[in-house]
């Protein structure tokens, strides 16, 4: 590698190295406070609600998920899945329940869905998973009134994947009402050099089949009905927020029903942890989606 392609692989490790855009501490500090966050968050959902914990949706170790029910749950009750972030290689559905609270208030179901993250499950893999997963709450509770998901960051990329699949190959095909992608890549390509790639192991290959970016025709004959919140934080690093813009218009000029969230005052990390929140930004969108649709 000579000193300019040093320099380039140097700013794209930046660009993709999210805790060191956060203008609240410094990077290590601001993945620990994520971690401590998402995991009393979670803690709390558990202490305050009824849960399902540890429900097969398919073979696999680690193809397991956590439901959150309502105090009063009538039949035609809304469900939102979320699927974890963390880089495809940290974090898991155990500490990813921190949402729950403000939608249980209202009677919504929360699910949280796990994943076996790289080294042990590659980027097929994942993906395949939560297919899998969705399709399983699907069937288990084919009574609801309404589906929505919400992935943040690597989950905001599985949860795009799920929203472009061919669910002919599938016994069931979900009818996704609502998505929220939050601080999301789209576009696998940009990562295949850096240290994210480390334990994924990508090929171009792998990286370009498993683009949402290069999925959208597909995303248009599955999701057509689905109201889809592109968000991204206002301190995500350039790159990030590009990924965001960039997918939110061509799902735009594909004529789906998008729109794109510029989120004030929050970084990478704040913009899903505040989720916990009934007062926060996107916890209302989320609300409002819901209720109205
Ligand atoms: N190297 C990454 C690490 C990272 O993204 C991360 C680490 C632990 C838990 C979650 C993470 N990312 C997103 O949810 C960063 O710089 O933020």
């Amino acid at each position: 590698m000579n000193d300019e392609e040093k320099m380039k692989k140097d700013e794209l490790e930046k660009q993709y190295s999210p805790s060191r855009w956060s203008h609240r501490m410094a990077a290590d500090d601001v993945i620990k406070a994520h971690v401590k966050a998402v995991k009393e968050g979670t803690e709390r959902a558990r202490s305050l609600t009824q849960t399902l914990l540890d429900v097969p949706y398919g073979e696999g170790d680690g193809e397991k998920l956590d439901v959150y029910l309502p105090r009063t749950s009538s039949l035609d009750v809304n469900l939102v899945i979320y699927i974890h972030g963390g880089y495809w290689q940290f974090l898991s559905k155990d500490e990813s329940g921190f949402m729950a609270v403000p939608l249980i208030d209202k009677g919504v179901v929360v699910v949280a869905v796990g994943y076996d993250i790289a080294p042990k499950g590659n980027m097929d893999l994942m993906v395949s998973q939560v297919r899998r997963s969705v399709v399983s709450v699907v069937q288990q509770y084919s009574h609801i009134k309404g589906l929505y998901l919400c992935g943040h960051s690597a989950g905001a990329h599985l949860t795009a994947m799920v929203l472009s699949t061919d669910w002919s190959q599938y016994s069931v095909t979900p009818q996704i009402k609502g998505a929220f992608l939050v601080s999301g890549i789209y576009d696998l390509l940009p990562i295949l050099p850096t240290y994210v790639n480390e334990p994924l192991k990508m090929t171009e290959e792998v990286a370009i089949r498993n683009s949402p970016s290069k999925l959208v025709p597909q995303l248009k004959l599955s999701s057509s009905g689905c109201q889809i919140v592109v968000a991204a934080a206002e301190n995500d690093s350039p790159e990030f927020r590009r990924q965001s813009e960039e997918y939110y218009e061509a799902l735009k000029a594909a004529g789906l029903n998008v729109t794109l969230e510029d989120v004030a005052n929050a970084d990478h990390f704040s913009i899903i942890e505040q989720l916990v929140d009934e007062e926060y930004f996107l916890t209302k969108l989320l609300l409002k989606m819901i209720g109205n649709s």
